[in-house]
């Protein structure tokens, strides 16, 4: 096959040229049932021409539901993904998903998906956890990754994401590579500890964020690298919504808290790393921190999104790490315009290493996500509206929360519903399903206004989450449910955490029925 001198100029190791082929040649090997990695974490750095060829292929061919594959993906992949669910290309998926056609299926039964931290599913992957039905003793068939160089020694330099591509290979039978000849080399931004199973597992010894010990491009045993095909797509990331109001006050909330932690000498003047969560408030916040009177900051996340490039340039970030920096095609263009610039100050890792939990706790990490709803207690649910339907997955939400030195959540104090513009309350007396526990947050913040709920206990908090962060259209409902469950627990002497558990899930019941979560009375 001609070889473009676009992918030679990207694969340094002449081995390989041998092996590049039409896309159409692998389809011989791909079988229904088979156990499938794909690099790529929050929509970049996926394959892309391989997935497309197949799902071509089914829908062609009319295989839907014929030809189905156990994915395992870092976190979630691009449209093709998206594209594999509408086919129903998915037995089997884990760990984090994005898009409205793969949750789905989830939630239609036609994806068996488990979710596993982010931190923790690429090490219980390499230790056979998820493919212990296998009889042939394999645990991946092939993984697909996306390189955007090959060096000399033939290991794969990875794009905008490494997430959990180191593992996935060390335990894959076959590799198959995707050079990406549209993109431009992410040569010298990576920084890979590779893996190593316990119990001969070194602590990674990084005390701070801009510190490097790894590999700087995953190696790979050539005999196993089957095939290469030149992909000329780029990451497709939708743009962001912009800030609102509502994202805004929650920022300024936000921001005046970090002043006063400041203040108090519980953080430095340049705050502990940062850890940002994916989404408009995530944005929101970051861009808060852009206006605020901040400097010398740096970032321990797993995500890093275009409001961390505003951070960078207005001088206020000092570095960056994370496993997927996760732009628009407008961020792209400005990331590589000023490439000289951002790749001094930016390390992508590994999943294991970015959401490792002793290196948040070492590093004293402020972690800051988005829940669907936080109980007055402070539990919150991250991933299953109404204890039921699948969002996104736990991503690495719990690896950051349970692990940091300030837990945030930070939400919109109601969403909409078709019958009611404050139909959903974000605090509710009891989550309909729990990812983070009480034993984890710190501070919940909604655009009313923040609670820091440190040292309290269960009914100090519930106080204070009513008061500060409930939309005043739920405060004196949820106060009532305090007070009458108080009033039983005390006669029955439970009065820790109190609850009216005939009651407490009735915000989630009058929402299914009425489609408001705002109930007339609670008996
Ligand atoms: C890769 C990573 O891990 S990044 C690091 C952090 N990761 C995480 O926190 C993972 C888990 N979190 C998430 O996936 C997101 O933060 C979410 C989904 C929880 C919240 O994100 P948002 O952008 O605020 O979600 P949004 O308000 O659009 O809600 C999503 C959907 O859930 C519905 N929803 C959200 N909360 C509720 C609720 N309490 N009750 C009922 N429905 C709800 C919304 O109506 C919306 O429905 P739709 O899909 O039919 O439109």
């Amino acid at each position: 096959m001609t070889v473009s001198s676009l992918l030679k100029n990207h694969v340094r190791y002449a081995p390989y040229l041998s092996k590049v082929v039409n896309p159409q040649e692998l389809l011989p090997l791909f079988k229904d049932g088979q156990y499938i990695g794909w690099s790529g974490f929050t929509g970049v750095g996926a394959p892309k021409v391989i997935p497309q060829m197949l799902a071509d292929h089914v829908e062609q061919n009319e295989l839907q539901g014929k030809m189905k594959f156990n994915l395992f993906v870092g976190a979630s992949a691009g449209p093709e993904e998206s594209r594999w669910a509408e086919l129903d290309m998915i037995a089997r998926r884990a760990p984090h998903q994005v898009g409205k056609p793969i949750a789905r299926a989830i939630n239609e039964g036609r994806i068996q998906f488990f979710d596993k931290h982010l931190s923790m599913f690429p090490q219980d992957l390499t230790y056979g956890f998820y493919t212990k039905d296998r009889t042939d003793g394999k645990i991946l068939d092939y993984t697909i990754i996306e390189a955007t160089a090959i060096k000399e020694d033939g290991s794969i330099v990875p794009g905008p994401s490494v997430g959990g591509s180191p593992e996935f290979i060390s335990v894959s039978d076959k590799v198959i590579i995707e050079v990406n000849t549209a993109t431009p080399s992410f040569e010298g931004i990576h920084d890979i500890d590779m893996p190593l199973n316990p119990p001969f597992r070194q602590p990674y010894p990084y005390t701070r964020v801009d510190e490097k010990c790894g590999v700087h491009s995953i190696p790979v045993d050539p005999e196993r690298v089957i095939a290469l095909v030149e992909s000329t797509t780029r990451d497709k990331v939708p743009p962001n919504t912009p800030s609102d109001d509502m994202s805004r006050a929650i920022a300024s909330h936000l921001v005046e808290f970090l002043e006063n932690e400041v203040r108090h000498g519980r953080l430095p003047e340049n705050l502990h790393p940062l850890q940002s969560g994916i989404g408009n408030i995530a944005n929101a916040v970051i861009e808060g921190l852009t206006d605020s009177s901040f400097k010398h900051l740096t970032v321990w996340t797993e995500v890093l999104q275009d409001s961390f490039l505003d951070l960078f340039e207005n001088g206020s970030l000092d570095y960056a790490t994370a496993t997927s920096i996760r732009l628009t095609e407008a961020g792209f263009e400005r990331f590589f315009d000023n490439w000289d610039t951002f790749s001094k100050k930016l390390c992508l890792r590994s999943q294991v290493v970015s959401n490792n939990p002793e290196m948040i706790r070492r590093l004293g990490v402020i972690a800051m996500n988005t829940p669907v709803e936080v109980d007055i207690y402070a539990h919150a649910n991250s991933t299953n509206v109404s204890g039921s339907r699948m969002l996104n997955g736990l991503g690495g939400s719990a690896d950051f929360l349970r692990n940091a030195k300030l837990s945030i959540m930070h939400a919109p104090s109601a969403r909409p519903t078709k019958k009611d513009p404050t139909g959903i309350s974000t605090i509710v007396p009891m989550a309909s399903h729990v990812d983070q526990t009480e034993h984890d947050l710190d501070v919940i913040v909604t655009d009313q206004g923040l609670a820091d709920v440190r040292g309290m206990s269960p009914r100090e908090r519930a106080r204070e989450i009513i008061k500060n962060c409930a939309h005043p259209d739920y405060q004196p409902i949820l106060m009532d449910y305090l007070e009458k469950s108080e009033f039983y627990a005390r006669k029955n002497k439970c009065l820790h955490e109190p609850h009216m558990l005939k009651h407490a899930h009735k915000f989630h019941v009058n929402l299914a029925e009425k489609g408001t979560m705002k109930v007339d009375s609670w008996d």
